[in-house]
């Protein structure tokens, strides 16, 4: 089908192949390169301006378009008046380059003499192909550690733009990292993005297909129906194991979550469940498979607390045969591996995973997936394979969908990273898809749901805390 090309947004990322394509259409149309290069270095010179304030800056320029831009931004500070120097890391090989430095009439020196305030990395952007070492590697260090401040052009110099991964020996720390014309992976991928502490995008006016993969943003999620009732909101059926805290957390965050109704599942008795929890023993005067087929089930969730045992694992194909949509969390996720291939393709439901980077690779092997390539291609390959949406977790959390749909979540609160947080998260993915019935929207407004509650618990906090949370969260996105 062929679409029509539209403005990139602001919530869209693109590889640098797909940033390269873009930029090509607007030279197809009629805009030149140059003309790109000034956009881009003209909305950056912005920030910079904005950061040092009549500081004097410095700017670090590579062979390449990220040095253009470099030049660019140079000549724009000095035409305000700015105390600016630019240090030629290597001299201009692109046309366009050639051009931004011709037009800049400031200050060249030696990185030896250079010292300011501020230092703007335009050494490599995109293009980076390959290891930062040597001379120029020393170059980076010896000027960032000379500056107070430091802002990186498009990307630091020495992160791979689609995976995120670092092509340099201790990369530098930097206040600003300004992304030109879209973000593109590396903006919302670990390591890389823990090495800025904020990020800016400036638009330069390219299109590209609409569709694509986009930022998790604020869901809308809609009041239910005038008519509504317990079982049309969406029932959860979560089914619980062991060890019953990860399943009191799970069931807490899905009932907050917008579901109608939680029933939690126990396989042993349970105290100290909360007075607006439905507790059922199955099996108790059900089986766990009779109680899993009440037809009025919206989603099962299985694996938070449900411990890896032979009982764990009858539970979980129990769930995995139900029928119903699925999510599957921590220890499911282990036994899913082990799973008949059979039980785990048979299923036409909708099914979400939630592994963790550990989970991720053990399952990738029992899907016999090679693992290599970026977290985004490994997801959507294992989502792929699984049939399912695959929510990956970890400090840069995305969500795949078989059909090749690709969600980043923005950056969330470090204070996440503490035991039971992910059964909250599994909760609400499981609350999401009773309420939607839509695999990957469900997975999405959970993972912003998720950073939200975090975001609105505040500082150090624990998982029941933040299932609380999950209630003000919900506000914010009515
Ligand atoms: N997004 C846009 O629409 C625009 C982006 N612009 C800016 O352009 C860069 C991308 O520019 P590009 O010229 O493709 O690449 P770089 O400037 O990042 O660097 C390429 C050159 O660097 C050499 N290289 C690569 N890695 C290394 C390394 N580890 N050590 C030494 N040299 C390296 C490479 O040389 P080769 O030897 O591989 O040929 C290139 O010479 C983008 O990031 C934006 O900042 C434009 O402003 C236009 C609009
Ligand atoms: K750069």
């Amino acid at each position: 089908m062929h679409h029509q090309p539209h403005p990139i947004a602001p919530d869209q990322v693109l590889t640098a192949a797909q940033m390269r394509d873009a930029e090509q259409r607007l030279m197809d149309a009629g805009t030149d390169v140059h003309t790109l290069m000034q956009r881009a270095g003209r909305g950056a010179a912005e920030w910079v301006w904005r950061i040092a304030s009549g500081a004097p800056v410095t700017v670090l320029c590579g062979p390449g378009n990220n040095g253009g831009d470099g030049y660019v931004i140079a000549e724009t500070l000095r035409e305000r008046g700015f105390p600016v120097q630019l240090v030629a890391a290597l001299p201009p090989a692109t046309d366009a380059a050639k051009r931004a430095a011709s037009l800049y009439s400031g200050p060249v020196v030696d990185a030896a003499e250079a010292k300011g305030t501020v230092l703007v990395d335009c050494l490599f952007g995109s293009g980076l192909n390959r290891e930062v070492t040597g001379v120029l590697r020393d170059m980076l260090h010896e000027l960032s550690a000379r500056h107070h401040r430091r802002i990186a052009i498009d990307l630091p110099s020495g992160v791979a733009t689609d995976s995120g991964e670092l092509l340099i020996d201790e990369l530098p720390h930097y206040d600003l990292c300004i992304a030109l014309g879209a973000w593109k992976p590396a903006h919302v991928l670990m390591p890389a993005m823990a090495h800025w502490r904020q990020a800016r995008l400036v638009d330069i006016g390219c299109d590209t297909e609409p569709g694509g993969a986009r930022l998790i943003g604020r869901p809308s999620i809609a009041a239910p129906a005038a008519d509504a009732h317990k079982y049309r909101r969406g029932l959860v059926a979560m089914v619980a194991g062991p060890m019953a805290g990860a399943a009191l957390l799970a069931s807490r965050s899905a009932a907050l979550g917008g579901s109608g109704y939680v029933k939690l599942l126990a396989q042993e008795p349970l105290s100290g469940a909360p007075a607006d929890l439905v507790v059922l023993r199955a099996p108790g005067a059900m089986t766990l498979p009779q109680a899993l087929s009440d037809d009025r089930i919206a989603a099962v969730l299985c694996g938070p607390g449900l411990g890896r045992d032979h009982q764990a694992r009858e539970r979980m194909e129990a769930a995995l045969n139900c029928g119903h949509p699925l999510v599957l969390d921590a220890d499911a996720l282990t036994l899913l591996q082990l799973a008949d291939r059979a039980d785990r393709t048979d299923r036409t439901g909708p099914l979400v995973l939630t592994p963790h980077e550990g989970e991720m690779a053990a399952l990738e092997k029992s899907f016999g997936l090679s693992g290599k390539g970026t977290k985004p291609c490994r997801a959507l390959c294992l989502a792929q394979s699984a049939g399912a949406v695959v929510i990956a977790k970890g400090a840069d959390t995305l969500v795949a969908s078989p059909g090749g749909a690709l969600a980043y979540a923005p950056p969330s609160p470090s204070w996440l990273s503490v035991a039971g947080t992910g059964d909250v998260l599994a909760g609400l993915t499981a609350s999401r898809l009773a309420v939607t019935g839509d695999p990957f929207r469900a997975a999405t407004e959970a993972v912003w749901l998720h950073a939200e509650a975090a975001r609105r618990t505040g500082a150090d906090f624990t998982a029941a805390m933040l299932a609380e949370s999950v209630r003000d969260a919900m506000c914010a996105a009515l």
